[in-house]
């Protein structure tokens, strides 16, 4: 697609339309943006812009040689037909969800993501299956005997298709919620990194995963993965990344994941689910803010993610504000004030330079769930010193004394591990006697 070249177009009911985003987003899926048109007023039913604009933009594209043209509107199938018809032959039309599912398409490396990206696809057709059917009839072919026919059986076989689509996503749903399970038994704690696209969820996850040894746990956790991308792009993370981050006392899996970003329909959340699902499950979310945008900015893509967060997220938020050495200390106050609401006690970071990642560090530590402390008694048998590494490997052992006919350990821990380590202690017993 590079070398595509793209006129973005946005219309705003009132205001000043922003094309800021737009022109990201266009540019992150290859186009290269040769024209911009805006117009505030409000939505014309068979154009979505006023008719005089759409000739406007018609006029832009032929000055500019533009193959698409991307509209940051919301446009039903026949406002996208209707400007189609204004503008020279073979120039295509592209609304907002149209581009995120190309980029989305663009990244989707793994069969999960490959699948996300077509039940959104189609679920995106599924209502303008039976208007393209009717346009092809009212245009090309008006006598074609077949049609009626043809765009039931085109919605039938979308839905057959979704219905495919699900079934198999809600079976990888259903692995990834068991491997998560069997982390949570091996004594680890889940984290997920949150957060509007470009926040620097990547750059934040390298930083905190910097030092690991991933290999050795390859075998365990087969979808660790020892790269996350990052760049200067939306979207550059589509798929999950899983490594160990070491933040101190607590064995921490680190998930990176694709971006949130506004205005999003709700069957296209939907449709990453099983992506997001490590996100909502996880023990802890620390949810990523760009700081060196203006505040208004931070807040209103703080609100996006709150209202993607909001009905499905489980567990605690402690929110981030990266990107620190591009804002002045002083600057960095006054937005940490302005966004209490949204952002009560935020830890204020930068990924890039490593600045105040101990902190970060120990905020984790702090807010995941709590450790309880226990003190067993362990015969010695000759499976003993098997339960003792166990205990180290899934708490943090505070003391270990040896007699000759015991052990005894103190360790802190989580509940359910803890709950193990005395039913592993009781069979020593067992064995003992
Ligand atoms: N100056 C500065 N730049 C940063 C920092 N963290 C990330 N960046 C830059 O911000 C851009 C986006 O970073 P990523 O880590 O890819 O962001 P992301 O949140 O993973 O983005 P997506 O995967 O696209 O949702 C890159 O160009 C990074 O180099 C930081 O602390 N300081
Ligand atoms: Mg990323």
């Amino acid at each position: 697609m590079t070398g595509t070249k793209a006129v973005v177009a946005k219309r705003v009911d009132t205001g000043s339309a922003d094309l800021e985003e737009i022109t990201d987003l266009a540019r992150s899926a290859g186009y290269d943006v040769v024209g911009s048109l805006t117009q505030t007023r409000e939505e014309d039913a068979a154009y979505g812009f006023g008719k005089g604009k759409v000739d406007e933009l018609a006029a832009v594209v032929r000055e500019t040689d533009a193959d698409v043209v991307v509209v940051d509107n919301r446009l039903g199938p026949y406002q996208t037909y209707n400007i189609g018809q204004k503008l020279p032959e073979g120039v295509e039309v592209v609304d907002r969800f149209t581009l995120i599912l190309d980029i989305f398409g663009q990244r989707a490396h793994t069969r999960k993501a490959q699948l996300q990206v077509e039940l959104a696809e189609l679920r995106y057709e599924l209502p303008r299956a039976a208007a393209k059917a009717s346009l092809a009839k009212r245009d090309e072919r008006p006598g074609f005997m077949g049609l009626g026919e043809y765009d039931e059986s085109r919605e039938r076989d979308i839905k057959s298709q979704i219905a495919n689509i699900k079934q198999e996503l809600d079976a990888i749903a259903d692995k990834e919620e068991t491997r998560r399970a069997e982390r949570r038994e091996s004594g680890f704690d889940l984290v997920a990194l949150a957060g509007y696209t470009n926040a620097g969820k990547s750059t934040l996850m390298r930083r905190l995963a910097e030092d690991l040894d991933v290999d050795e746990n390859e075998d365990l956790h087969p979808d660790l993965q020892t790269t996350a991308e990052s760049q200067d792009e939306l979207f550059t993370t589509l798929g999950t990344t899983t490594r160990r981050a070491d933040t101190g006392m607590r064995n921490v899996l680190l998930t990176d994941t694709v971006g949130f970003v506004s205005n999003l329909p709700h069957w296209l959340v939907e449709s990453f689910q099983s992506t997001l699902d490590s996100v909502y499950r996880a023990d802890l979310v620390l949810l990523v803010v760009d700081a060196s945008e203006p505040v208004e900015e931070m807040r209103e893509k703080l609100v996006t993610c709150h209202d993607t967060l909001y009905e499905r997220n489980e567990a605690p938020i402690v929110t981030v504000l990266n990107k620190a050495d591009k804002v002045d200390p002083e600057e960095l106050e006054e937005k940490k004030q302005a966004l209490t609401a949204l952002a009560p006690n935020p830890v204020v970071v930068s990924g890039l330079t490593g600045e105040n990642v101990a902190e970060l560090c120990e905020r984790i530590e702090a807010d995941l769930p709590e450790w309880h402390d226990e003190r067993l008694m362990l015969p010695m048998t000759d499976d003993t010193m098997s339960v003792v590494s166990w205990i180290h490997d899934h708490g943090h052992v505070d003391a270990e004394e040896y007699t000759d006919d015991n052990v005894m350990l103190e360790f802190k821990a989580r509940p359910e591990i803890i709950e193990k380590a005395r039913s592993k202690a009781a069979d020593l017993s067992v064995a003992a006697n």
